[in-house]
């Protein structure tokens, strides 16, 4: 029993505790209240009905993005309008919300068509069937909650489902072109009473030369004065701009959250540029993957519909997408991908526009796209909706241009090198460590005696049998190089200079004949001249590494280095004045210039230095500009030094 003091003393307490505990909590909603009120985007601020707010919140949506703040407003008060935002940024929102709300609530209510058999009220046209798919998708969410029905129309689909969702009537079609013209040629589709006419990645379309297609479906709105007209994309170039002209009405407005500024493409990713051959890029492909997709789904882009077959079936777990696939399997395939079912997904342009897949952490590009539009979008199919993401893009510097889409994206590459044995083993250590930390206890009884037995006949610290295992676990049982050129293996980069600019390949390989035997030259692979046009960078076979360092007693002012970072490579489009021109290696187009080193990565302190010093090849002055004569076989290079 408490003594009367105790208890009052403990009901004090309990006093204290539960005003502690309301002024808690009197905090706690101040603060959150304080935060809304601060959120000038939050969505309760915007003329957005119950349940599509209850609809969104279920998404996780609290709060607007820029491009559909912006935007809110301007389509659902009724006007035309073009919208431009980065990847990712929730362009498909900014026009499917005020949509539903000026059919449901808005000006567009009125004349709406009900009931069966009605017209549809709004066309949605988009390039690829996936893309359509996805945002039918969203029509189907947030239009159900309004009450309010859509189907999707695109080819390589039975026409039948179709059109007997359009002869019930619906309120929203979503489609690729070529299959709605098919529609509208076939009467299943009465376009007359459109409110709304949406062009997203509207540049692509137009792009794929679906103009014509564009044109006659637009055209088929009865009294255009009462439609609207929205066209989104990330990229906008000048000639849609025109073509937009046609179709909006003179008081458009625009919404250019890019605009001029210099950064195109996605703010949110990091975009790496990687030097390697074709030969060596589906050797590579597994270990940047490794290095670069932090455990999540990958990307990779091919230019061409066999090279993404290909490479999917090298690839393990991989699967490929791309326009000669049955739409029955391209959509099980994206499913897949959607779900987990398989994290690498080997795709052509087909995949670059639009598709917002959840967890695509990496976006690896075999080479260099031909226009700055599609690096922009395939580089956005990860770092959407303001998460994080890489892409890696691969090139060949003797056959490729990256200063270009650099120049015109507004992009600051990162330049690296192929995922060495050090990087790679870290990688697949983590994965091994993992795949440890799932090994039920219950199995440490049945091993635990040989594990004992292993440890003390190895002669190794427990550590050191550790990483052993784990290697082993992840099946990496040799250190292999890697060179930093061309990513071949078992091959190491070297740098060559002979204190003059380089202006030729052809130069340099007359250069090498002075010290080299003819199979050691014929050997070197992806001689590249440096950027700044001191010297030629190329690979050789690791097993040949001495003897080509052998000839350093023969020559004098040549110098021959083995790297541990690359520098900076002179690309195919610099080569034209640069290497034949009469002027010095050419500067300038390159990104970085204010960089004083020429190595990315430093100069790596432990690259290994060898000085040739000959007579042969002192410096007696003036260079030469590297006409080299054919002779037989050999260039022979006109050396004044
Ligand atoms: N207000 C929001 N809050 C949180 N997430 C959002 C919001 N709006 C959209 N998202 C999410 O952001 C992601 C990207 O949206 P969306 O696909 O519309 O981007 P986009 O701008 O059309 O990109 P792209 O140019 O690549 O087509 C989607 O997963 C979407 O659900």
């Amino acid at each position: 029993m408490g003594t009367p003091n105790g208890d009052v003393r403990k009901k004090k307490e309990e006093e204290e505790e539960a005003a502690k505990l309301m002024e808690q909590e009197y905090q706690d909603k101040k603060e959150e209240e304080e935060e809304e009120e601060e959120d000038l985007n939050a969505v309760w601020r915007f003329r957005i009905s119950e349940p599509l707010r209850e609809r969104l919140k279920g998404k996780g949506i609290e709060s607007l993005f820029p491009i559909q703040a912006i935007t809110f407003d301007t389509i659902l008060d009724g006007s035309d309008l073009v919208g431009r935002a980065r990847t990712g940024q929730g362009k498909t929102l900014a026009f499917v919300l005020p949509i539903l709300e000026s059919l449901t609530n808005g000006i567009a209510k009125a004349s709406r068509k009900t009931g069966y058999r009605r017209p549809p009220s709004v066309l949605v046209l988009l390039p690829t069937r996936e893309l359509a798919s996805q945002v039918h998708s969203d029509f189907e969410l947030y239009g159900g909650a309004v009450g309010l029905t859509s189907c999707c129309l695109y080819g390589g689909a039975p026409y039948q489902s179709q059109e007997i969702k359009l002869k019930r009537g619906v309120d929203i079609v979503v489609g690729t072109p070529g299959r709605i013209k098919d529609h509208i040629e076939r009467e299943n589709i009465d376009l007359s009473q459109l409110r709304f006419r949406v062009l997203d990645e509207a540049d692509e379309m137009l792009r794929m030369g679906f103009v014509e297609d564009v044109e006659l479906i637009l055209g088929k709105v009865e009294n255009i004065s009462k439609v609207q007209t929205l066209l989104f994309s990330a990229t906008l170039p000048d000639w849609v701009k025109h073509i937009a002209a046609k179709f909006l009405k003179p008081d458009k407005k625009t919404a250019d959250l890019v605009g001029n500024t210099k950064m195109k493409a996605s703010t949110n990713v990091r975009h790496i540029v990687l030097p390697c051959t074709t030969s060596a890029r589906s050797r590579l492909i597994p270990d940047i993957i490794r290095c670069y997709s932090s455990g999540g789904r990958t990307i990779i882009f091919t230019e061409t519909k066999e090279s993404a077959s290909q490479l999917a079936g090298f690839l393990p777990g991989a699967r490929a997408l791309h326009g000669d696939i049955q739409q029955a399997q391209r959509e099980v395939t994206l499913s897949g991908f959607r779900s987990g079912k398989f994290m690498t997904l080997v795709a052509t342009n087909v995949a670059a526009r639009g598709l917002d897949i959840n967890d695509v952490q990496l976006i690896i590009q075999c080479e260099p796209p031909r226009d700055v539009e599609a690096y922009i979008h395939r580089s956005g199919r990860t770092g959407r909706a303001g998460n994080s993401g890489v892409a890696v893009m691969l090139y060949d510097p003797r056959r490729s241009s990256i200063s270009k889409i650099e120049r015109e994206s507004g992009v600051k590459f990162e330049h690296i090198s192929a995922p060495q044995p050090h990087d790679i083993a870290k990688a697949i250590g983590r994965e091994a460590a993992e795949m440890i930390n799932q090994v039920s206890d219950s199995v440490i009884p049945a091993f635990k005696s040989t594990a004992e037995e292993l440890l003390k006949n190895s002669g190794l610290s427990v550590v050191e049998l550790l990483a052993k295992a784990l290697a082993k676990a992840v099946g990496y049982t040799e250190m292999k190089k890697r060179s930093l050129l061309t990513s071949m293996e078992n091959h190491v980069t070297l740098l060559l200079e002979i204190g003059k600019p380089i202006f030729t390949a052809t130069f340099a390989y007359g250069v090498l004949r002075r010290f080299l035997a003819e199979e050691k030259v014929e050997a070197v692979k992806g001689l590249t001249l440096t950027a700044e046009g001191s010297g030629v960078v190329f690979d050789v076979p690791a097993e040949d590494l001495d003897t080509y360092l052998a000839g350093k007693d023969k020559a004098s002012s040549v110098r021959l280095e083995v790297l541990t970072a690359l520098p900076r490579l002179q690309e195919k489009d610099q080569s034209r004045g640069g290497r034949f021109g009469s002027g010095g290696p050419r500067r300038g187009g390159f990104g970085d210039r204010s960089v004083g080193s020429r190595f990315l990565g430093g100069r790596g302190g432990s690259g290994r230095n060898v000085r040739f010093s000959s007579d042969r090849f002192s410096n007696n002055g003036g260079i030469g500009r590297g006409r080299g004569i054919r002779s037989g076989k050999r260039w022979i290079v006109g050396l004044d030094f």
